[in-house]
């Protein structure tokens, strides 16, 4: 049994008045790929905005329940108030549906994490090449790193935005339908990547693709009328 990483329980969120998920309790066990797949408009977003508090920055949001993540001592509970919401989020990267470069270049894009962190400038450009090398990126921007970032193609850029989230090291990742704008081969990279990724990073991705779920999840979590269940799981 792998150790849990993730904890959640009882948790309750709202938009408004509408009570979109109902009472979730989940542990995700460390170095897995966890699938969350469901209809459109039930909650796997917003589960995933549970995770790193970024509901805190939804106008009307709101969330229940209890939340732990184990950082290497032991579970925390990252729901309390008083967490640090900004170790948090660099603990555990998020990255969307639609590539969100920020508009300057490659380099300043991978600059940008390391900057809010306080990361010292003598360890950023290492820090850099190994986050681009392990999104498979590196070759082929190293020599355009000074480029602007929105000349690269979708499949580049989604690898951007996965190499940005790496280079602080975060111990979990939330990808929220990573591959959905992408052409097969960008895909393929992207789920090599991903499995590459999980025995340092616990990865939570919302994915509509069955096939992909099969391909690469340990476990996929169904989300259906505010409820979560569990429908398969390659965990022994
Ligand atoms: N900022 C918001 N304010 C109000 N309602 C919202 C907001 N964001 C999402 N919702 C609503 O909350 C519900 C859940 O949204 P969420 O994006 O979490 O679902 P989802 O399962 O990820 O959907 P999809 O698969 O279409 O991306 C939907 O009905 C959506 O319309």
């Amino acid at each position: 049994m792998k150790k849990t990483k993730i904890k959640v329980q009882d948790l309750n969120f709202f938009y408004g008045p509408h009570h979109i998920l109902n009472k979730i309790n989940l542990d995700i066990p460390a170095g897995t790929i966890t699938a969350v797949s469901g209809p459109s408009g039930q909650g796997k977003s917003s589960l995933l905005t549970a995770l790193n508090r970024l509901w805190e920055n939804i106008d009307g949001a709101r969330a229940t329940g209890r939340i732990w993540i184990d950082f290497g001592k032991g579970l925390e509970e990252i729901s309390k108030k008083e967490y640090n919401v900004h170790h948090l989020r660099q603990k555990v990267g998020m990255v969307f549906q639609m590539p969100n470069p920020l508009p300057m270049s490659i380099l300043k894009n991978m600059q940008f994490p390391l900057k809010l962190a306080g990361i010292s400038k003598n360890m950023v450009p290492e820090k850099i090449e190994t986050a681009l090398q392990q999104a498979h990126l590196w070759e082929e921007v190293k020599d355009r790193l000074s480029s602007d970032a929105q000349m690269l193609s979708g499949g580049q850029l989604q690898r951007l935005c996965i190499a940005r989230s790496l280079v602080i090291q975060p111990e979990v990742l939330l990808l929220d339908e990573p591959t959905a704008s992408l052409d097969p081969a960008s895909v393929e990279k992207i789920e090599q990547l991903l499995l590459e990724l999980k025995s340092r990073c616990t990865i939570v991705m919302v994915s509509h693709y069955m096939d992909q779920i099969r391909r690469i999840a340990d476990r996929n979590l169904l989300l259906s009328n505010g409820n979560l269940s569990l429908v398969t799981t390659k965990e022994q």
